[in-house]
């Protein structure tokens, strides 16, 4: 991806301040989302780091991270598995609880939207603190499946995400700030 399109994408993204709630500067991805010539790239990007892996299966968390794993399977060939927020999920399901930047939550998957050895990605909009990644990727552990990696858009350096992670797998972000 060339300087000048990861710098199109960074200037894009909307900084928004105080919200949810004060002191959390929330990076607003919507103005990339409505750019066709952008999420192309943002997806293109976010793709780069598996080209050529055979990948079975994207997991997307609730609810931004579905914009982009979808996106994500669809250009690798592969199906797409949403970790959804508590009681969203009608079938069977793990729970995993955790905290983020600014709260606590908890998210599922399915028990069987996974099966033992299948090659695995984990996307999402944005690594913050970890926590919400670091709980999808303990259901991705759980299922018995192979996980190859996880993809982000945005990558808050300063809060540490990478570290919680790293012991999972390559964890590949697309803008750092
Ligand atoms: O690294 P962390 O500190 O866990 O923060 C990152 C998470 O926070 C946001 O999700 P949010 O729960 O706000 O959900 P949304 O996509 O429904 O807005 C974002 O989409 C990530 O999933
Ligand atoms: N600062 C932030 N902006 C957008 N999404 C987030 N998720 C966690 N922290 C965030």
């Amino acid at each position: 991806m060339s300087p000048e399109s990861l710098e199109r994408l960074r200037s894009t993204i909307r900084d928004v301040p105080d919200f949810p709630q004060p002191g959390i500067l929330f990076k607003d991805i919507t103005p990339v989302l409505a750019d066709p010539e952008l999420l192309n790239e943002a997806i293109e990007g976010m793709t780069e780091a598996f080209a050529g892996q055979k990948v079975d299966k994207v997991v997307g968390i609730d609810a931004r991270g579905f914009i982009f794993g979808a996106l994500i399977a669809q250009r690798l060939g592969a199906g797409f598995i949403p970790v959804r927020k508590k009681g969203k999920l009608p079938w069977q399901t793990r729970g995993v609880d955790y905290s983020l930047e600014y709260g606590k939550n908890s998210v599922e998957m399915h028990v069987d939207a996974l099966a033992p050895r299948e090659k695995v990605v984990l996307a999402d909009d944005l690594l913050a603190t970890g926590g919400t990644a670091g709980a999808a990727l303990q259901l991705i552990q759980e299922s018995g499946a192979d996980l190859l990696g996880s993809v982000f858009f945005i990558e808050l350096a300063f809060l540490n995400g990478r570290e919680k992670l790293a012991e999972t797998g390559p964890v590949h972000a697309l803008l750092t700030f």
